[in-house]
């Protein structure tokens, strides 16, 4: 499989990031009437903001967005190490996607609840076709996953060297 890598400058990651996002859902709202987007923490949601403003802001149908994590701490929503807490103050209250197509996890359960009714909540969005699946695994396939690369190497909660990269059946997961 060939991969495209690009570089960019910071500022210039925002632009060309923004234009990125707005064709995929422009294409996957208009071929499957949904866009599924994946977060990540970090820096990625300040790299959002361009979103926010024009030709975007009022051009993507965002009533057809679907948010996911791909990792998060079990803390309260209004925690400050709530990766919800960070996308919704910094990009999702800003944008009229509507409440219940944003997937957080269930703060009030435990970090295994958490883990276990996120992954039912995906197989059931992907046995609803919200999102897309592959047919050789039924694993989902999400439309956009936005993941950010910590300096050893880790994304979402993936640490390099740790026995959960080689976990290839759950879909939710802790760490
Ligand atoms: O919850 C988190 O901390 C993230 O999901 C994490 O995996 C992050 O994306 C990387 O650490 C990169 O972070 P920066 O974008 O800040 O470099």
């Amino acid at each position: 499989m060939a991969v495209e890598v690009e570089v960019f400058e910071k500022e210039q990651l925002a632009v060309s990031l923004a234009k990125y996002v707005a064709d995929l859902s422009n294409k996957f709202t208009r071929e499957r009437g949904a866009f599924t987007v994946c977060l990540s923490g970090g820096s990625l949601i300040n790299y959002l903001q361009k979103l926010l403003e024009d030709p975007y802001i009022d051009s993507i149908e965002w009533a057809k967005w679907h948010v996911f994590w791909v990792d998060e701490r079990v803390v309260p929503k209004t925690h400050d190490d709530s990766n919800y807490k960070l996308a919704f103050d910094g990009f999702l209250s800003k944008v009229p996607i509507p409440p219940g197509n944003v997937y957080a996890i269930n703060d009030a359960l435990s970090a295994e609840g958490a883990a276990d009714d996120y992954e039912t909540c995906v197989k059931h969005l992907v046995n609803s076709n919200v999102i897309a699946s592959s047919s050789a695994s039924g694993f989902p396939k999400f439309d956009l996953m936005l993941l950010g690369m910590g300096p050893d190497g880790h994304v979402a909660s993936l640490f390099p060297g740790h026995p959960l990269v080689h976990e290839n059946k759950k879909m939710g997961y802790l760490n």
